[in-house]
C-alpha cells in the first residue's frame, strides 16, 4: 500500500499540452476516481502514474519517493485496462500467474498467489478454462486478478467496465468496491460513467482540458460544486442553468431576478460589488413544478417515466429545456403548463467566470414574495 503525490505534473505531446500543472495527494488505501469529458486527459494522467508515459515536467512520488524515472514494475503498480488483454492461448491460471513468473517468483509462491487471488475474485472453479470460454465479467475479473497477483502497492483501472453489459457492470462494480475494502490497496480509477465515479470513489477528481477543476468526495462535488463546469458534469440529469442578473444584498446574500418572474434572495456570498450577470443553477430534484392556473408558465414538452421517478422536460422561451425530477406517481402530462418554484437553500450561483458563490455562514432562505419561474 502506498500514497501517491503529483506535484505540478505536466505532459506535452509535441507542442500540445495535455496535462497542465496537476497537483494532488492520494492517501494510502484511498480510492480515487478521475472523471471528465472525452479528451480531458484522464487516461494520460493514469498512464503517467503507471509509468507508461513520461512526465514532461513535475514530480510523481510514491511513498514519498520520486519515481519519475522508474519502470511500471519498479513503481509497484498493477493496471487493468478496458480491453482485458488476456493471453488467449493461456488458461485462467496461466494468465494470473504470468506476471509472477515474469518476476521470477518460485513455483510455490506462484501457486499460492494464483489460488488466493482466484478465491478473492471467485474464479477458483475456472482456473483451467481458456479466456474464450469465459463471460465478459469473468474475463475482466481475470484481468483484475492478473494485476492483483503481484500484490502491487497501487492498482490502476482504465475504464475497466466499459465493455460489459449493464447488469454485469453493476455486478463487477460491486466486486471492485468489495475488493478495495478487502485489500485496502490504493486504487486510481478512470471512468466517464458518473454512477461508477459516485459509487466507488472516496474522492473524485474532475478534470477539464488537462487541469483539475475540483477534487472532493462525491457528496461535496454534488452539493457544493466549485464551478459551473463541475456542477454541469456531476449529476444526471444535469443541473439546470438559468442566466440571471444578481445583486449583492448586504448581510442577506444575493438577490436574483429571473426573467419575467419574481425575485429571490439566495443565501450565497456574491463576489461582485454590484449587480452583475450570473448563472443560477438548480438540480432537477430541487425544481418544484405545480399546475399553472392561468395558462402561463412553461409547457411540458416531454415526460420520461422511469418506474421509480419521472423526468419532466419544460421548454423555455429561448428553446432551452429545463428538467424536473418528480415522483413517478405525479400526474403531469405532456402539453400541460406548469409554474416552477425552488428552495433558495438548494440553489447555486456562478459568476461570469463560472466560479461558484460560497454559501453564507447561515443557510436559511430569506423573505421576498415567493417567486415562480415561467
Ligand atoms: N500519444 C499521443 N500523442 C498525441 N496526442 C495524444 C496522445 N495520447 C493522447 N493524446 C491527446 O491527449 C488528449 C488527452 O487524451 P486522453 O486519452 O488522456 O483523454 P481521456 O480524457 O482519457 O479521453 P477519453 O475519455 O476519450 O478516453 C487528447 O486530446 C488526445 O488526443
Amino acid at each position: 500500500m502506498a500514497g501517491v503525490k503529483l506535484e505540478r505534473v505536466n505532459k506535452r505531446f509535441g507542442s500540445t499540452r495535455v496535462i497542465d500543472d496537476v497537483s494532488m495527494a492520494i492517501g494510502d488505501g484511498e480510492f480515487v476516481v478521475f472523471v471528465g469529458p472525452s479528451g480531458c486527459g484522464k487516461s494520460t494522467l493514469l498512464r503517467l502514474i503507471a509509468g507508461l508515459e513520461s512526465i514532461t515536467h513535475g514530480d510523481l512520488l510514491i511513498d514519498e519517493q520520486r519515481v519519475n524515472n522508474l519502470t511500471p514494475q519498479e513503481r509497484g503498480i498493477g493496471m487493468v485496462f478496458q480491453s482485458y488483454a488476456l493471453y488467449p492461448h493461456m488458461s485462467v491460471y496461466q494468465n494470473i500467474a504470468f506476471g509472477l513468473k515474469l518476476a521470477k517468483a518460485d513455483k510455490q509462491t506462484v501457486d499460492e498467489r494464483v489460488r488466493q487471488t482466484a478465491k478473492i475474485l471467485q474464479l477458483d472453479g475456472l482456473l483451467e478454462r481458456l479466456p474464450k470460454a469465459l463471460s465478459g465479467g469473468q474475463r475482466q475479473r481475470v484481468a483484475i486478478g492478473r494485476a492483483m497477483a503481484r500484490e502491487p502497492k497501487i492498482l490502476l483501472f482504465d475504464e475497466p467496465l466499459s465493455n460489459l453489459d449493464a447488469a454485469l457492470r453493476v455486478q463487477t462494480r460491486n466486486e471492485i468496491a468489495r475488493l478495495h475494502e478487502r485489500l485496502g490497496s490504493t486504487m486510481i480509477y478512470v471512468t466517464h460513467d458518473q454512477v461508477e465515479a459516485m459509487t466507488l470513489a472516496d474522492r473524485i477528481v474532475v478534470l477539464n482540458a488537462g487541469h483539475v477543476e475540483q477534487i472532493g468526495t462525491p457528496r461535496e462535488l454534488y452539493e457544493r460544486p466549485a464551478s459551473r463546469f463541475v456542477a454541469g458534469f456531476i449529476g444526471s440529469p444535469k443541473m439546470n442553468f438559468i442566466e440571471v442578473t444578481a445583486h449583492p444584498v448586504p448581510e442577506q446574500g444575493c438577490r436574483v431576478e429571473i426573467s419575467a418572474v419574481g425575485q429571490r434572495t439566495l443565501p450565497l456570498a456574491f463576489s461582485a460589488g454590484s449587480a452583475s450577470e450570473a448563472t443560477l443553477g438548480v438540480r432537477p430534484e430541487h425544481l418544484i413544478p405545480s399546475p399553472s392556473k392561468d395558462g402561463q408558465g412553461l409547457e411540458i414538452v416531454n415526460v420520461e417515466y422511469l418506474g421509480s421517478e419521472a423526468y419532466l422536460y419544460l421548454e423555455r422561451d429561448d428553446g432551452e429545456l429545463l428538467v424536473c425530477r418528480t415522483q413517478a406517481s405525479s400526474s403531469f402530462q405532456r402539453g400541460e403548463r406548469v409554474v416552477l418554484d425552488f428552495d433558495p437553500v438548494h440553489a447555486h450561483l456562478f459568476d461570469r467566470d463560472g466560479r461558484a458563490m460560497a454559501p453564507l455562514a447561515r443557510h436559511e432562505s430569506i423573505t421576498e414574495p415567493q417567486g415562480t419561474m415561467s
